[in-house]
């Protein structure tokens, strides 16, 4: 908490203008805002509010951490929308450098990604002991998750705990500097109310069974039984404690075999829906051709190269799980993605800084699973939306007036 003391004959720096009704010294108190005083003949500002009040307007306005959580069970795709993610910001993201190799923390110039596995309380074999799964929220620590996240969103680095996936031992902590954006990744970002209550933005990812066996196959395809055994092994757990924090994010990604196949269940050609909630602040949803209408679009002919089974995007309002959201629905897949512009070029809302952005993301990361999908085009626009967020949330706070009662 840094003390400002203002005199009213004197102007604050650029950044800021004093408003204050009497000449009396007056004291403010600030959390997390430092004022630079400078001596000056001329007085700043003009008379406002009542006779007991200062206003004093800063454009300094990212001291304060915005925190986005990420939720999704293992193997979902979240390490690649993070990947998605830190590139719209720029710059690469890497683990704190000098640091614990098997740390599960990426940073970039502006976003820390820190993962929830981290607040495993429970390490491998007390795991094994208790008889519970790492989905369990007795294998987890909400206490600190909640603490730690609060202290960073405050903008006070911690000690961060680190659980090491390749010895299944909680390792010695790292130290978590407050970023610009602090992105909490994993099984339970939505699961503990205080935890949740200090997100600015929510997303689930949510990947069907049928696909994330598809998934699992590809990536592990010589022990494909294991990990087939392992996600019926974790499903209780993931119905209980992680499938429900959907009903509370912002925006959901769900991933589902296609409808254009009849039967299909390869999980080869996906159907992605992107569900997002109305009236979320800052956030305004995507939109196909006409906000609001409903809309089935098959974009594909002269300006579209698609192969069988071709492409379908719908869009529409929804209810879900009692909330108003609008849904955008790609099923199939992209043969050419320089041609994506003409699908970008027919959405609204998706918070670029310049024509054919969505495309250049897409296009940059051509090597991403996903990417000709819907599920790379989602969290591409996700990403987007999220600068976006970032950008208003700054802007209303260098905007917004700080006012104090005089001492
Ligand atoms: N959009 C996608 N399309 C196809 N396959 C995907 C997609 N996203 C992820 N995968 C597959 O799933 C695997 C896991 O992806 P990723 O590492 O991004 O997930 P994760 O949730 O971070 O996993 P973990 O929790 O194990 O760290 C990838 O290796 C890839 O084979
Ligand atoms: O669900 C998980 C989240 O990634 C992991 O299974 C959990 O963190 C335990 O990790 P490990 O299997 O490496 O002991």
């Amino acid at each position: 908490m840094a003390i400002c003391t203002v005199y009213t004959t004197q102007s604050l720096n650029s950044t800021c203008s004093i408003y204050t009704p009497t000449t009396t010294k007056t004291q403010l108190s600030f959390h997390q805002k430092q004022l630079v005083l400078f001596s000056s003949s001329k007085r700043s500002g003009s008379r406002r509010g009542g006779s007991n009040t200062c206003v004093i307007t800063c454009a300094a306005g990212d001291s304060q951490t915005i925190v986005i959580g990420l939720a999704a069970d293992s193997g979902c795709g979240k390490s690649t929308f993070m990947r998605r993610l830190t590139s719209v910001f720029g710059g690469a993201a890497e683990p704190p450098k000098g640091g614990n190799p098997d740390s599960n923390t990426l940073i970039s110039d502006t976003t820390t990604v820190i993962c929830l596995d981290d607040y495993h309380s429970l390490d491998r074999t007390g795991r094994k002991e208790k008889g519970v799964t790492a989905l369990d929220p007795r294998a987890n620590n909400f206490d600190l998750m909640y603490e730690q996240v609060k202290a960073i969103k405050d903008g006070v680095a911690v000690e961060k705990p680190i659980y090491n996936h390749v010895t299944g031992l909680l390792d010695p902590p790292e130290l978590i500097k407050p970023p610009k954006i602090l992105v909490i990744e994993g099984l339970h970002p939505m699961f503990d109310q205080r935890v949740r209550d200090l997100l600015d933005f929510s997303i689930y990812l949510d990947i069907s069974n049928e696909v994330k066996f598809a998934w699992k196959i590809q990536s592990v395809d010589t022990v494909w039984r294991a990990s087939k055994a392992s996600i019926e092994a974790r499903k209780p757990d993931f119905d209980a404690y992680i499938d429900p924090q959907k009903q509370y994010a912002d925006a959901v990604i769900e991933v589902l075999p296609t409808q254009l196949i009849p039967g299909d269940n390869e999980g080869k050609v996906l159907r992605v829906k992107l569900i997002m909630k109305e009236g979320v602040k800052y956030f305004s949803p995507v939109y196909l051709f006409d906000e609001g209408s409903t809309i089935s679009w098959i974009p594909c002919g002269r300006k579209l190269t698609c192969s069988y089974p071709g492409i379908k995007f719908f869009y529409g309002p929804e209810s879900y799980f009692g909330h108003e959201v609008s849904v955008l629905e790609m099923d199939g897949q992209f043969d050419r993605l320089d041609e994506l512009i003409y699908v970008e070029s027919h959405l609204s809302n998706i918070s670029t800084k310049f024509y054919g952005e969505v495309t250049q993301q897409m296009l940059k990361h051509a090597d991403f699973p996903g990417s000709n999908n819907g599920t790379g085009l989602f969290q591409t626009i996700v990403g987007l939306k999220i600068r976006d967020l970032f950008e208003q949330i700054i802007a209303s706070k260098a905007a917004a007036p700080v006012e104090a009662t005089k001492a």
